[in-house]
């Protein structure tokens, strides 16, 4: 089989990265090499990242998130050059960054990369149109061009028509959108967000979140995104890189650092979600998308899944009894191959009771696209709980939810 060689290289690729600060950087990183620990070397200076290596394909949400001082700003900054690797290298879409000259790297800095901070760094004196384009006016872009691409990607964050407002006049929510916009103005493919919504309040926090997600679908950017905070990292993360000391401890999605730590540091943050975690299936079950006899045929199943907009159905039995799940993949071939009924399309679809604690539902639900069925004693089906829904309330303890009642039981 052909691998697939039109992918081209990752986003991003860190090989064996190493930063240093201290009057002699390279002898720090030769004695880590040796192997002095971090410790050993304090009086020398500090090793803040060790031997990092990760790759990012393009279109990810690569999240690094660690405690205070283990390295994710210095880590993120090699990324785009602003603070280069003592050693190792760091590859943008195949081109070494650490290889290339000054002005080469200024280039690929402005062309590829963009920077959301914590703290908005908006210009002052200048109004949010202008904030918005500031990083198309640095590369030279004419003002009919760059005005209007500041203000569509003010409309993309919801602030059309605070062109002409000052960052001042906005609330915190506000100016961090600006930021954002700035970035997306930028139209580069990667996104460095260091710590980007941490210094806002939680309900805000929320939103842009969500609309980060929302952006992300539209855009396909490859975003690196910084973060302090467990839930905002399962929120947001594709995968997940955990920081200790300088070192990556672990990478992996949400749900293989909540059910398989690599080590008690990463298991301590695991277990905070755990601690918080009072939510049970019941808590954020919903309707069932649709109930459906397996007598009905393939035709009527996808008319209904896109009458849903879904790409599963549940489908019971006249009891009400849980039979599995279909996917439209399977009733558009069942269409196109003239079958009059869906036996043969209808997949097992794993089921719980609505009293089952969330956290103990990670594994089944990350195995079926179409999440978890919700299931009384007699096995009738109550609900459902779509895999996204599960993975977003795993991430954010203080989420609630009520638990519904079948209200809609569509016939074909
Ligand atoms: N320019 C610098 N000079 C000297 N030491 C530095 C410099 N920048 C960072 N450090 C040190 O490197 C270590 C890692 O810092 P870094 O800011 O990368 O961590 P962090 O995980 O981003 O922390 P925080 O969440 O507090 O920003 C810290 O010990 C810090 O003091």
């Amino acid at each position: 089989m052909k691998t697939n060689e039109s992918s081209g290289p990752p986003a991003v690729r860190v090989q064996n990265v190493y930063k240093a600060f201290g009057r002699r950087p390279q002898n720090i990183v030769q004695k880590l090499k040796d192997g002095a620990t971090r410790d050993e070397l304090k009086s020398q200076g500090t090793a803040a990242v060790i031997d990092a290596s990760f790759e990012v394909p393009a279109g990810e949400i690569f999240v690094v998130m660690g405690l205070s001082g283990s390295g994710k700003s210095t880590l993120i900054r090699t990324l785009n050059g602003i603070q280069p690797p003592t050693a190792g290298s760091v590859e943008l879409s195949g081109e070494d960054i650490t290889a290339v000259s000054p002005a080469r790297l200024r280039a690929i800095r402005r062309e590829h990369t963009s920077m959301v901070f914590q703290h908005f760094a908006l210009l002052p004196h200048r109004t949010v149109g202008q904030n918005a384009a500031y990083a198309l006016e640095v590369r030279g872009v004419s003002r009919s061009e760059r005005e209007r691409r500041a203000e569509e990607a003010l409309s993309m964050v919801g602030l059309s028509g605070y062109g002409g407002f000052r960052p001042d006049e906005l609330s915190g929510g506000m100016r961090q959108r600006v930021g954002l916009a700035r970035a997306l103005a930028a139209e580069t493919d990667l996104m460095l967000m260091d710590e980007a919504f941490s210094a806002l309040d939680p309900l805000i926090r929320k939103e842009m979140q969500d609309q980060l997600l929302e952006l992300q679908q539209e855009l396909g950017k490859t975003i690196v995104f910084i973060t302090h905070d467990l839930n905002e990292a399962m929120r947001l993360g594709n995968r997940i890189a955990m920081m200790r000391d300088g070192r990556i401890v672990q990478i992996g999605t949400t749900e293989e650092i909540l059910n398989d730590p690599a080590n008690d540091y990463v298991a301590q943050f695991v277990q905070d979600v755990d601690r918080t975690r009072v939510l049970t299936a019941g808590d954020v079950m919903e309707p069932p998308v649709a109930l459906l006899g397996a007598e009905q045929g393939p035709r009527a199943a996808h008319r209904l899944m896109r009458q849903h907009q879904t790409t599963a159905l549940c489908v019971v039995d006249k009891g009400r009894k849980l039979q599995g799940v279909v996917y439209e993949s399977d009733a558009a071939e069942g269409v196109s191959s003239g079958k009059d009924t869906l036996d043969g399309l209808i997949r097992p679809m794993p089921a719980t009771a609505s009293t089952t604690v969330l956290a103990e539902l990670i594994n089944a639900a990350s195995e079926h696209p179409a999440g978890l069925a919700v299931i009384d004693q007699a096995g009738r089906l109550d609900g459902v709980i779509p895999r996204i829904t599960l993975l977003n309330a795993l991430a954010d303890p203080t989420a609630t939810g009520s638990v519904h009642e079948i209200s809609q039981e569509v016939g074909a």
